[in-house]
């Protein structure tokens, strides 16, 4: 039986303290534990892009012709793009985000009945990554792996049927945009069905599982000195993020510093993880992104994370490695990434890096 997500984190427990989060809401002053400086993450002060430069990552029309080409570009110089006309019904996006919204208001008690386990998988709490850091981030989270009926059962005992009908419906529709967005990124790098045996467009899917993390970014007092989510990339193949009308999703770009990533209405964020950069043999970049919170407006994400059935191992596309040359990745399965990433968070990647012998 192959492992599923609910139990990668079964050996790897993780103490995040859910029960003593702030009241968000009654604060007028940003507590010490929750103010960040260059000393809590050496990016917090690079240099935002001027937003005169108006570069942000590319809005794509996946009507357009040249989708599959400009979807390629964008994983390669950005690691990051927005689309529009992804076919995702706009009544499943406001479904989702009212869901989120609901889930988010209610009475913290009630919340906690649903707290993921310190070796859990799914549930309330705060995001995963914050064991790495010394400084609280201002935000909560819901993550969902397989029927979040038992969870949803205890945050609304009355409503719970049509909140899973919506999540279901909402899983759905992503995968089937995931798989069309890896080929058509894939296709762009002369990329087919017969170059990645375990993933052709035509079987059923049956090859990839996924995650729904649901985030919350209550307003705060002063934003500038707290931080929503820390800087991190996903462990995943794509993500594919839907953010409420609030800015605040940043990207980082080297030669750039940090990029905001504007919201525009019924489009969608899609991020490359760090599965897809292995499988791309690096050219396809795993993009650095972080969430900033706001004075006025509470901000809302949900990511649907996406990779692939925890026993197929990803490695390399032998058709991208240049034979005078080792492949740049050693492979893994989702799960052993996971597990890797939860122990060494963003010196994952270079732990599976293979060394050149010369
Ligand atoms: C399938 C995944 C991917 C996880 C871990 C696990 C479940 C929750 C995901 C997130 C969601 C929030 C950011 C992140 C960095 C976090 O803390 O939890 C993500 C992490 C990753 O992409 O590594
Ligand atoms: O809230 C956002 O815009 C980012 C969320 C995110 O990066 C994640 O859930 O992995
Ligand atoms: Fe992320």
């Amino acid at each position: 039986m192959p492992t599923v997500l609910t139990d990668v984190f079964r050996g790897h427990p993780i103490h995040l303290p859910h029960t003593h989060q702030p009241d968000f809401t009654s604060l007028s002053e940003l507590p010490d534990s929750y103010t960040w400086t260059s000393k809590d993450d050496p990016l917090f002060t690079a240099p935002p892009s001027p937003p005169d430069a108006g570069e942000s990552i590319p809005l794509i029309d996946l009507n357009h012709p040249d989708a599959a080409n400009q979807i390629g570009r964008a994983c390669r110089t950005w690691g990051a793009f927005q689309i529009a006309n992804h076919g995702v019904p706009l009544e499943l996006l406001q479904g989702i985000e009212f869901l989120t919204g609901s889930l988010f208001q209610l009475p913290v008690q009630r919340k906690l009945k649903a707290a993921r386990s310190d070796t859990g998988f799914s549930g309330y709490g705060v995001a995963r990554i914050s064991s790495f850091f010394n400084k609280k981030m201002w935000s909560e989270g819901f993550t969902i792996t397989g029927s979040p009926l038992n969870d949803f059962r205890k945050l609304w005992p009355q409503l719970h049927l049509n909140y899973c009908d919506i999540v279901e419906q909402y899983e759905e529709q992503m995968q089937k945009l995931a798989s069309k967005l890896m080929w058509l990124s894939l296709n762009s790098l002369g990329v087919t069905e017969e170059d990645i045996k375990w993933a052709t467009v035509s079987s059923d899917l049956n090859w990839a599982q996924s995650a729904l993390q649901l985030n919350h970014y209550p307003v705060c007092p002063e934003p500038d000195r707290a931080m929503g989510l820390a800087p991190h990339t996903d462990s995943t193949l794509l993500t594919i993020l839907y953010q409420n009308n609030t800015a605040g999703l940043q990207v980082f770009r080297d030669d750039l510093g940090w990029v905001t990533v504007p919201p525009v209405p019924g489009s969608l964020v899609v991020n490359v993880g760090d599965l897809f950069h292995i499988l791309s043999n690096g050219l396809f970049k795993s993009v650095i992104h972080r969430a900033r919170v706001n004075q006025t407006r509470p901000r809302l994400s949900v990511a649907f994370l996406w990779g692939p059935r925890s026993d197929i191992k990803i490695s390399p596309v032998p058709k991208l490695v240049s034979p005078d040359e080792s492949p740049l990745y050693r492979s893994v399965t989702w799960t052993e990434y996971l597990r890797t990433k939860a122990t060494h968070f963003n010196k994952a990647l270079s732990m599976i890096r293979n060394h050149r012998e010369k």
